[in-house]
């Protein structure tokens, strides 16, 4: 069967949309191949999805006739589009789709010239199909590009199309976003825990508390400020803990968590 798909990057990211589109059967198994520097990682990924891996990046842009899909680190974007300088054939013309932090259309661009480009900024509930992914199209995209990509993106999660102007932003708040849940999620465990709960039934209570609150917020479309209002009891206990929040700076230190990573976004693509 003909090569469709190439991976280039199988990290954490790279691994969670592969197996999504291939449970997916977006893409088959014989269909993809996957580029890695570590042989302990090529073995691994080809055990568990059955697909080609090389550690050559040139060989996807030979092989992979619809989509090179990057997810290295962006550090290691620089020295990759040398490598490939060169290399790359004008014979290829696969879309490329990059969920690099911070790297523009314009590098991209640079790195591949001519080729479509498509910038994407996924995050990592993608693995178990509740993602969200921004994304924006390069110069020389087309609608057949545009719904591949969205195909792809749909296997993971929810789509937005964005201006890349944008992309920072989005990177700083979804991309970085489920840590920033998840320091909530412990700490809120650990606040059970200290209030007398034994460990795990702490750790239950937070983590339903946040997926309930969000799938409550998601299904009555209430604004959020609502939600808190109708929680919150006259002289009651809720609004002890909000002003104890308030206190510590909750919401400032979240507002501050998105700028300072949309920041170092920006600091990557430079
Ligand atoms: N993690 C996340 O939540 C999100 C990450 N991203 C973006 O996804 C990208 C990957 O992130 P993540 O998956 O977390 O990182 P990982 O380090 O887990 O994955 C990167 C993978 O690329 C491999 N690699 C390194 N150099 C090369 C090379 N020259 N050619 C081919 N493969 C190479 C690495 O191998 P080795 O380990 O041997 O170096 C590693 O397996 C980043 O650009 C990040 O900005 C986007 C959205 C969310
Ligand atoms: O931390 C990072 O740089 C990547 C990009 C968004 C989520 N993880």
């Amino acid at each position: 069967m003909t090569i469709r798909f190439g991976l280039i990057g199988g990290g954490v990211m790279g691994e969670a949309l592969l197996s999504r589109l291939l449970v997916h059967g977006i893409y088959q198994p014989s269909e993809v191949i996957v580029s890695e520097p570590l042989l302990a990682r090529q073995g691994f990924l080809q055990q568990q999805y059955d697909v080609t891996v090389t550690a050559d990046n040139s060989s996807v842009f030979a092989l992979a006739s619809e989509v090179v899909f990057l997810a290295v680190k962006p550090q290691v974007f620089s020295a990759m589009a040398q490598e490939l300088a060169g290399i790359l054939e004008a014979a290829y013309s696969p879309l490329v789709i990059s969920i690099l932090a911070g790297v523009s259309l314009n590098q991209l661009e640079g790195a591949f010239p001519q080729l479509p480009v498509i910038r994407a900024m996924p995050n990592t509930p993608a693995t178990v199909g509740a993602g969200i992914t921004a994304m924006c199209l390069g110069a020389y995209t087309n609608t057949k590009h545009q719904q591949i990509a969205q195909q792809i993106f749909s296997a993971v999660g929810e789509v937005v199309e964005v201006s890349e102007t944008l992309m920072d932003a989005v990177t700083g708040l979804s991309g970085s976003g489920p840590a920033y849940v998840a320091l909530m999620v412990e700490a809120l465990a650990d606040g059970g825990v200290a209030a007398g709960l034994p460990r795990g039934i702490a750790n239950q209570l937070a983590l339903q508390t946040v997926l309930g609150t969000a799938r409550l917020l998601e299904e009555s479309k209430i604004h959020p400020a609502e939600l808190k209002d109708r929680v919150t009891s006259p002289g009651g206990t809720t609004i002890a803990g909000v002003a104890q929040l308030e206190r510590a700076g909750f919401r400032s230190a979240l507002i501050e968590a998105v700028r300072a990573a949309a920041q170092r976004s920006q600091e990557l693509g430079k």
